[in-house]
């Protein structure tokens, strides 16, 4: 069994990206700037954003954190994404998602310029990876299958359950594993709160992604022998045996699960640090997309 190590790949990523940088510095040509709004003091979005920018940091890209109260007015908040499409100075830029519930999310996306919108989460830019044309792919979807690259996972004629059908993992994945490229191929089926016999499909899986929410969601009598199995869960469940009060719990049993498997991705260290490296991906793409 081989342990799909995101964190290392990631730090192999962000290791490539600061090569880039240096050489687009030494040409004097001008180095990716992502900005990234935060509203509220969720413990998660804030963990995530501050790796976020401390990957930029990393990498040499300039960043800028716009932080708000929660009790901010989307119109506060479509403003300002408004004045960041106008910004000629950022690259490209995220609204950390869940947002307060008095906030729209799609109306928040529908605002964010598709050139500059590095989660790839408007339409235009949906669309876009549905027909093969340039723009951005989701980072967590897109993390997973670099990490698949990476570690050269044979998906080709493999059957693929996708557990979860979120617009930002489960969905998009889906379209990118039977897409006709390399990591690709798959027979792909994307499982859901309302599929019946939900332990059978996942049985026929050769690749079984998790991507629920649901911690310890997916049992050893539910994983083929040899399945490659991809985590993508990340809840924060009450742990008072921790200094901080809470561990990390993936979609997946990893301790029954495991042994079955040929590969599989760790919680924390596996999908999590890839979706932060696609970001950075993202971000240089943005700028390239724009001929700087
Ligand atoms: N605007 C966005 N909002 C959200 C996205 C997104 O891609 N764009 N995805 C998730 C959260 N997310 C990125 O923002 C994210 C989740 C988890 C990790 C991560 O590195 N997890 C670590 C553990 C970190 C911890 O200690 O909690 C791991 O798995 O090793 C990175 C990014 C929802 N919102
Ligand atoms: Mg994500």
């Amino acid at each position: 069994m081989q342990i799909l190590n995101g964190k290392e790949t990631a730090e192999i990523i962000r290791k490539e990206l600061a090569i880039q940088v240096k050489e687009r510095k030494d040409a004097g040509r001008k180095i990716p700037h992502l900005a990234a709004i935060l509203v509220g003091n969720d413990g998660g979005s804030v963990t995530y954003v501050n790796n976020k920018l401390k990957s930029c940091e990393e990498i040499g890209f300039e960043s800028t954190l716009i932080r708000y109260d929660d009790s901010i007015t989307e119109e506060t908040l479509l403003k300002k994404i408004q004045s960041l499409n106008e910004d000629k100075s950022i690259d490209g830029f995220i609204v950390q998602l869940p947002l307060p519930a008095h906030i729209d999310e799609m109306k928040v996306t529908l605002t964010i310029d598709p050139k500059k919108d590095v989660d790839g989460f408007h339409p235009i830019n949906v669309g876009n990876m549905m027909l093969n044309l340039p723009g951005f792919v989701p980072a967590t979807p897109a993390g997973i299958v670099e990490l698949m690259r990476r570690y050269n996972i044979e998906t080709s004629g493999k059957n693929c359950v996708v557990v979860g059908r979120s617009n930002i993992v489960g969905t998009p994945l889906s379209l990118l594993l039977g897409k006709n490229t390399d990591p690709g191929n798959c027979t792909v089926t994307l499982a859901h709160s309302k599929s019946e016999n939900i332990k059978e499909i996942c049985l026929n899986a050769d690749i079984l992604v998790a991507a629920v929410g649901i911690p310890g969601f997916i049992t050893a009598d539910m994983v083929k022998e040899g399945a490659v199995v991809i985590d993508v869960g990340t809840t924060r469940i009450e742990d008072p045996s921790r200094e901080r009060g809470w561990r990390l719990a993936g979609d997946v049993d990893f301790k029954e699960v495991a042994p079955k498997t040929s590969a599989i991705t760790p919680v924390p260290g596996g999908v999590g640090p890839m979706t932060i490296a696609s970001l950075m991906i993202n971000t240089l793409k943005a700028m390239e997309l724009k001929g700087k």
